[in-house]
């Protein structure tokens, strides 16, 4: 299994980046894991909210491949402990033969078609982070889950 993080548009900031990169760096010794970002829509002050989360949502869908298995990070998803998500993700190595892909919604969430689509919904928490500043959360969290299914001492419980 391959996991996939989908997002919509370039990480802005380069201290997001480069913190991004470094747990993207330590991952790939547990798991092939891919970032994949979806250009910024253009014109964007031209459309309403809806439009743009149409817009972005088509783009979503047209990234996904067959046999993939999605699942939408939203506040309003089902929430785990760190040790819960690593529970998660082992089952899922057992179950995805493809791609586990998690997307990252822009500004505005996502549009009716992509909450269609989704197979799960996951949450980090009931508060809401921006969509630039959820991505290093969320590789920060698939790192821990990755050492603790290794028995690693990176997380302490
Ligand atoms: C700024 S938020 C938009 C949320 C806003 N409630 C909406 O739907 O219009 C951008 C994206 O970051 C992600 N996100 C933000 N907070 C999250 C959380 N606590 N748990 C999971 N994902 C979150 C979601 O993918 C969300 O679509």
């Amino acid at each position: 299994m391959k996991i996939c993080l989908v997002v919509i548009g370039k990480t802005d900031a380069n201290y997001f980046s480069e913190a991004i990169r470094e747990y993207q760096n330590r991952l790939v010794h547990y798991i092939p894991f891919e970032m994949q970002v979806i250009p910024d829509i253009k014109n964007v002050k031209n459309l309403s909210e809806n439009q743009q989360k149409e817009k972005e949502g088509e783009l979503i869908l047209k990234s996904l491949q067959a046999g993939d298995y999605l699942v939408l990070l939203d506040e309003k998803g089902k929430e785990f402990t760190s040790m819960q998500f690593a529970s998660y993700l082992e089952k899922k190595m057992n179950t995805v033969s493809r791609r586990l892909v998690f997307v990252i919604g822009g500004p505005y969430g996502f549009s009716e078609a992509v909450y269609q689509a989704a197979s799960e919904k996951v949450s980090l928490s009931k508060m809401t982070f921006s969509h630039q500043m959820i991505r290093l959360i969320f590789v920060e969290q698939i790192y821990r889950a990755m050492t603790i299914l290794n028995n690693e001492p990176y997380h302490h419980e």
